[in-house]
């Protein structure tokens, strides 16, 4: 008899035409043997005559002509999701205390929003934060060049898109991501506080991320800062004139966001919510926790 329970095999032994159906064994093989005394084992599997597949598991491992569609099959995107947790944990678990600065791919160096944040990322390796970043070129590339001048760790959680950019030169700690929301939870997980400089939609889908996730509790409360009244302006007076006043969020849920244009003031901000963190802890307030 074969045992029913086939766990962490991929061995099918629960059935009759088992060689033809098992998604490993090519349909155009022969079984092994059909001998009366034929027997495998496999892992906690012990089959004997039709039961027993043609090829062993590492045969089909090191076969190179089998078929490849399973490549592009969900269970194996699976499996590459999950690599791209396990290499981003790994990678930045041992960070240190980090600021996540997020602003737009096409700041030029020109800009002033670029100086803006070469010094953001320069104050805040001074003040001891590690800087991640995007780690693409512009304002992400700008906050990473001030983490290097001063003397902090560069992170770059780059993407993969269909036109590359590959990481900036500026990125000493860099991890590549073919998936966006992989590489969101490692903003949010290992960030203490976000600093937002202009940006487009990708600036701003990772800004609204922060914020939901600060709005629901799934995070602690973290400061999020706005660099560049200028250009901010406009969508917090759209917040409060139009989102507030029709009830769609709290004053509190405004009162999130900071805005300024002084590099210090915002490296100022992560430090004293910092700061008022470790005193309610000190009191025994209960936080909530970041994302798993
Ligand atoms: C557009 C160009 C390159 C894009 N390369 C990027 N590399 C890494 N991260 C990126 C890139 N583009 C967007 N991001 C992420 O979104 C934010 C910026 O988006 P925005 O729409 O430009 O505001 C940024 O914080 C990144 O995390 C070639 O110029």
């Amino acid at each position: 008899m074969v045992p029913v329970s086939a766990h962490d095999t991929d061995e099918q032994p629960g059935h009759t035409t088992d060689v033809a159906r098992d998604p490993e064994v090519r349909p155009d093989e022969k079984p092994a043997s059909r001998a009366p005394d034929a027997e495998r084992r496999s892992g906690p599997l012990m089959m004997r005559r039709g039961k027993v597949p043609p090829t062993t598991t590492d045969q089909r491992l090191l076969d190179r002509g089998q078929p490849t569609d399973w490549l592009h099959a969900d269970p194996w995107r699976v499996m590459r999701i999950q690599s791209e947790f396990v290499e981003g944990f790994g990678a930045l678990a041992e960070l240190g205390p980090a600021v996540s600065v997020f602003g737009s791919a096409r700041t030029r160096a020109a800009d002033p929003a670029y100086a803006m944040g070469v010094e953001v990322g320069r104050l805040l390796a001074e003040a001891g934060y590690a800087v991640i970043t995007g780690g693409g070129p512009g304002a992400m590339e700008a906050a990473n060049k001030g983490a290097l001048l001063g003397g902090g760790t560069s992170v770059g959680l780059g993407i993969e898109l269909p036109f590359e950019t590959g990481l900036n030169e500026y990125v000493d700690l860099g991890v590549n991501f073919r998936y966006f929301f992989a590489r969101k939870t490692m903003f949010l997980k290992y960030s203490h506080g976000f600093i937002v400089l202009p940006g487009g939609f990708g600036t701003l889908d990772e800004l609204f991320e922060a914020v939901t996730l600060a709005q629901t509790r799934k995070v602690t409360q973290f400061p999020v800062v706005l660099m560049g009244t200028g250009y901010w302006q406009g969508l917090m007076g759209w917040l409060r004139d139009t989102a507030l006043a029709g009830g769609m969020i709290g004053e509190d849920d405004l009162d999130r966001l900071q805005l300024t244009d002084d590099p210090g003031e915002a490296v100022a901000a992560v430090q004293a919510h910092e700061m008022s963190d470790a005193a309610a802890e000190a009191a025994g307030a209960t936080g909530v926790e970041r994302p798993e």
